[in-house]
């Protein structure tokens, strides 16, 4: 899957998007056609209580919210975005978000049908007053950090920053470790034990494995072991 460069605005449909000035990196949405009125949504998040609405993706929905994904330049935000609403990489040569732009995703949680409305944001520094203007009206940001890019790490503080500042008070943030180094990843805590014996017997496991062949065994996975085991990465520093 490929991107183009897009000149023009396509990201018209939320309640101050009019002044946004170009469209981002992401694929032109289904049928290339711009954002309707009724992709605005209402700050609470709820559209009309106990009756479905009619999303522009022609999807019903009970509950709309806003989500902003925000983050450095390169961290993955566009990518990850275009993950979760069409399930592809885009793979292929870098092109840096212009502006902001978003996409829209309905979700069945535990049978209510979430709207989420996902900005996408540009990461450069000369975009940062247009991302400011879009934060008041977020009830979730998703921070994105690289884990390969310890220059994007130390920018969290930055961020979080920038949120208290322009975004709401009760505002749902969550930190997003994003792209991987091929190796097994996972959290701990020392302080709380999180995923600390988890991760000597995943290492004792492997190595076990390793140094003893037994016939018919089938092969240890410490990639699938870990990601099956893991416990709470991701969630709340301690
Ligand atoms: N290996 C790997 N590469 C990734 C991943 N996510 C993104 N990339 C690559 O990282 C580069 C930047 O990704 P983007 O999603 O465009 O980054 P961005 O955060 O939207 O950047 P801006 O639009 O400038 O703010 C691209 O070359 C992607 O192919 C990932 O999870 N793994
Ligand atoms: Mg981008």
């Amino acid at each position: 899957m490929s991107r183009k460069k897009s000149q023009k605005s396509r990201g018209s449909g939320g309640s101050s998007s009019s002044s946004s000035p170009a469209a981002s990196s992401l694929p032109p949405k289904d049928g290339g056609k711009s954002c309707s009125p009724d992709s605005q949504v209402p700050l609470d998040g709820v559209v009309v209580p106990g009756r479905p609405s009619l999303s522009n993706s022609a999807e019903f929905y009970d509950l709309a919210f806003k989500v902003m994904l925000v983050g450095d330049s390169g961290v993955g935000k566009t990518c990850l975005l275009v993950r979760f609403k069409d399930g592809a990489f885009l793979a292929g040569s870098f092109i840096s978000t212009v502006g902001i732009d978003f996409r829209n995703k309905v979700l069945n949680v535990d049978g209510v049908k979430v709207k989420l409305q996902i900005w996408d944001t540009a990461g450069q520094e000369r975009f940062r007053s247009v991302t400011h203007a879009y934060y008041r009206d977020a009830h979730a940001l998703l921070l994105l950090y690289d884990v390969t890019n310890k220059t994007s790490f130390d920018n969290i503080k930055a961020w979080l920053t920038e949120i208290h500042e322009y975004a709401q008070q009760d505002v749902v943030v969550m930190l997003l470790g994003n792209k991987e180094y091929g190796v097994p990843f996972m959290e701990t805590s020392a302080k709380t034990g999180l995923n600390v014996d988890l991760a000597f017997m995943a290492i004792g496991k492997e190595l076990k494995h390793r140094s003893m062949k037994i016939p018919n065994e089938p092969k240890f996975k410490l990639h699938e072991y870990v990601k099956k085991e893991v416990k709470g990465s991701g969630c709340c520093k301690s």
